[in-house]
């Protein structure tokens, strides 16, 4: 049992990324967002421009939440956000190349999103890690490093071999150290399970669930 975590809200971007949210949902999360004092809101890049209040940063995904896009084309969304107002960049890589073992093209494109969202915009490399062996988690975060990634992220939340587990975040933070952080998301629901991913290395959590969680509810979800 690890201590409770004073300040959990400031861990989490709170997230909308539901194909069926509308412009009055995101802006209901950005208002939810404010009053909980999360770190960030996490939308979809159609929705921008968006208005924040102040302190909140605005986090955006790319390539979601398949990863089978074009380099190209993340490439160019990630530009497209950052020009939008976008602090923070989740990209999800091609899982598929990775199942397959080339690395070298999860580099690449995550390379091409980097540069087109170069420093102080934050990247993150979300790798669908239930849907990938250990070794293919070690690669993909080596990967990711190599390219420049600032953060290393378990899920889209959206993938049917389920969301983040405390095993490969450990697994995760183990392989990249302190050249990168990690962040947890997809199926957490409770604040136990929010608090044991912080306990096995992750610094950021991703969560559609923040208002039940930082009140100590169990919330709904698919998995
Ligand atoms: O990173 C974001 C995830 O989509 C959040 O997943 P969740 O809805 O399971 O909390």
């Amino acid at each position: 049992m690890t201590a409770p975590i004073a300040d959990l809200a400031t861990y989490i971007d709170h997230t909308l990324l539901k194909p069926e949210a509308t412009r009055a949902d995101v802006e209901r999360l950005i208002a939810e967002g404010a009053e909980l004092g999360t770190y960030s809101v996490c939308i979809s890049p159609s929705f921008l421009p968006v208005q924040l209040p102040e302190g909140l940063k605005l986090a955006v995904v790319c390539g979601f939440p398949s990863g089978k896009h074009h380099a190209e084309v993340k490439a160019a969304e990630a530009a497209l956000s950052v020009a939008q107002g976008a602090d923070e960049i989740d990209m999800v890589i091609d899982v598929g190349a990775a199942v397959e073992g080339r690395y070298d093209i999860v580099e690449s494109e995550i390379r091409a999103v980097r540069a087109a969202a170069p420093a102080p915009t934050v990247l993150k490399v979300i790798i669908e890690s239930a849907a990938l062996s250990d070794e293919a988690i070690i690669a993909v975060c080596e990967a990711a490093v190599n390219a420049g990634a600032d953060f290393v992220k378990t899920s889209t939340g959206f993938h049917p071999a389920g969301g983040a587990s405390a095993h490969a975040v450990e697994l995760m933070k183990r392989t990249v150290g302190d050249r990168a952080e990690v962040k947890a998301s997809g199926g957490v629901r409770t604040r136990a399970a929010a608090e044991e991913m912080i306990a096995a290395g992750a610094t950021r959590l991703g969560l559609s669930s923040s208002r039940d969680i930082l009140a100590d509810r169990t919330a709904a979800g698919d998995y």
